[in-house]
């Protein structure tokens, strides 16, 4: 469904932010993608939605490669960035009914589908309101909402949980778990170990740009009577 190879990003033309990335994510699969401050999640992540171009490498998404056929790769997923910056001035049901037309979504199923999201995350009522009135977390469920409209094969999200409450948290785990059962593909970045051990199907450890790990869980923790997080320490410790 997603797959990197060699892929390497740099900024100044001198140090490298990802270096050297090849990543292959099959269908159905919840991928977790974990590193330290710095480490390069939010560009990887950036390249893979053609936000960013790659210095060296491809990326394919559903056999489309991002920077040739950009159209055809977008239609594959939709994406949660880590900040989330949204037109300020319009109201929250004019924002998802925006993406139900970029993704072509009929009427009556982006309906029950806006329906569905917005009350799972609490923010129905909160539709007809401009969004420069919502809170951090308002922003983050409406833009995970519209993120679910199109049903996409595959979902992107940087750093989902940051923001949600623990009720909104435990929906949207939920909703990642749910569209991998269905037949969908999830790559997340995260911070929180506890979530990404629970709920991934593999995981892959970045440190200074560079692949260190990535494997089951089962796998990394092969041998090793340890914690996700105790692992993490481990490989990503610089000194
Ligand atoms: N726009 C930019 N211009 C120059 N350097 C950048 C830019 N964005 C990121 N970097 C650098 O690239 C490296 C990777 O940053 P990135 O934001 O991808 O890390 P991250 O793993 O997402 O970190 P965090 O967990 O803190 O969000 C860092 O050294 C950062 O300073």
């Amino acid at each position: 469904m997603l797959i990197l190879e060699n892929v390497s990003k740099s900024y100044d033309g001198k140090k490298y932010a990802v270096d050297n990335l090849s990543l292959e994510i099959s269908k159905g699969e919840i991928f977790g993608f974990v590193g330290p401050n710095g480490a390069g999640k939010t560009t990887t992540i950036r390249m893979i939605t053609g936000i960013l171009s790659p210095t060296k490498g491809r990326i394919t998404i559903n056999g489309r490669d991002i920077s040739d056929k950009p159209i055809e790769a977008k239609r594959n997923f939709t994406y949660v960035p880590d900040h989330p910056e949204i037109f300020k001035s319009i109201r929250g049901i004019d924002y998802l009914n925006f993406i139900a037309d970029m993704y072509e979504v009929p009427v009556d199923v982006r309906r029950e589908r806006i329906e569905k999201f917005t009350r799972d995350f609490e923010i129905y009522d909160d539709l007809t309101r401009p969004i420069n009135s919502y809170s951090h977390g308002m922003k983050q469920k409406l833009l995970i909402s519209g993120a679910l409209i199109p049903d996409p094969n595959l979902f992107i999200l940087d750093e989902p949980l940051s923001g949600l409450d623990p009720r909104s948290a435990r929906i949207l785990k939920d909703i990642m778990r749910y569209h991998c059962e269905n037949g969908g593909t999830v790559f997340f970045s995260s911070h929180i170990l506890e979530v990404v051990e629970n709920l991934c199907d593999r995981v892959a450890i970045i440190n200074r740009g560079k692949l260190i790990a990535c494997d089951t869980l089962e796998n990394i923790k092969r041998n090793k009577d340890k914690t996700l997080e105790d692992i993490f320490l481990e490989l990503t410790d610089n000194e």
